[in-house]
């Protein structure tokens, strides 16, 4: 798996110190409320679990799982719900934790779903932004890394749903797609 990769874009001990640092920034934020932390599946696995052990702060947890590339490296256009949260989110402070923020459309759609369910406020984490990939507005409160317009896979990230399990964030040889 390791050979496929063309270049490692952030290291291990990177994405650790920037789970640290948002970390710390969401226990001031949210100092004296309880919000619902919310995890995007199945991207922000790694990213939810790391980040949110580095907020001394009460909070509860949930996710929600979400689709729109389904094994390619182009959004399709269309969000699928695929499994919804349990928690009610009427009147709650909400943080939505995203692996990536690409094309805009997944946290539009999650956004727009959260408001229709009364939500109070409406945060996003996001270790990953990618500007110049924006189709439409959809702006994060906490970002990582600004990340350069390639498709990067690695830390819950994926390509045909593999190498998530990468322990860093990198970017594919060119054959790897072409060759499917
Ligand atoms: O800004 P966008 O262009 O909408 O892209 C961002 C979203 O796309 C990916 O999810 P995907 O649909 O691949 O599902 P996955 O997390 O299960 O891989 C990624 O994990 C984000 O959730
Ligand atoms: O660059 C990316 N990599 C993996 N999944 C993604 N979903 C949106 N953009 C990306
Ligand atoms: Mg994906």
């Amino acid at each position: 798996m390791n050979n496929d990769i063309l270049k490692i874009l952030y290291s291990t001990e990177q994405i650790n110190q920037a789970c640290q640092r948002l970390g710390k920034q969401i226990q001031k934020v949210y100092a004296d409320k309880v919000p619902v932390v919310i995890g995007v599946l199945k991207g922000a696995t790694f990213f939810m679990s790391d980040i949110v052990r580095q907020a001394d702060t009460y909070m509860e947890i949930d996710f929600i799982d979400v689709s729109s590339y389904h094994g390619t490296t182009q959004s399709s256009g269309t969000v699928d719900l695929i499994t919804d949260i349990s928690t009610d989110v009427s009147g709650r402070d909400v943080l939505i934790v995203e692996d990536i923020v690409d094309t805009g459309r997944t946290l539009k759609f999650l956004m727009d779903n959260l408001t229709k369910r009364g939500a109070r406020s409406i945060k996003v984490c996001t270790l990953l932004d990618k500007p110049a990939g924006r189709q439409v507005r959809a702006d994060s409160d906490f970002v990582g890394f600004k990340v350069p317009n390639e498709f990067v896979v690695g830390y819950g990230l994926d390509y045909d749903e593999k190498y998530r399990n990468l322990p860093y964030i990198g970017v594919l040889k060119p054959e790897i797609y072409t060759n499917n």
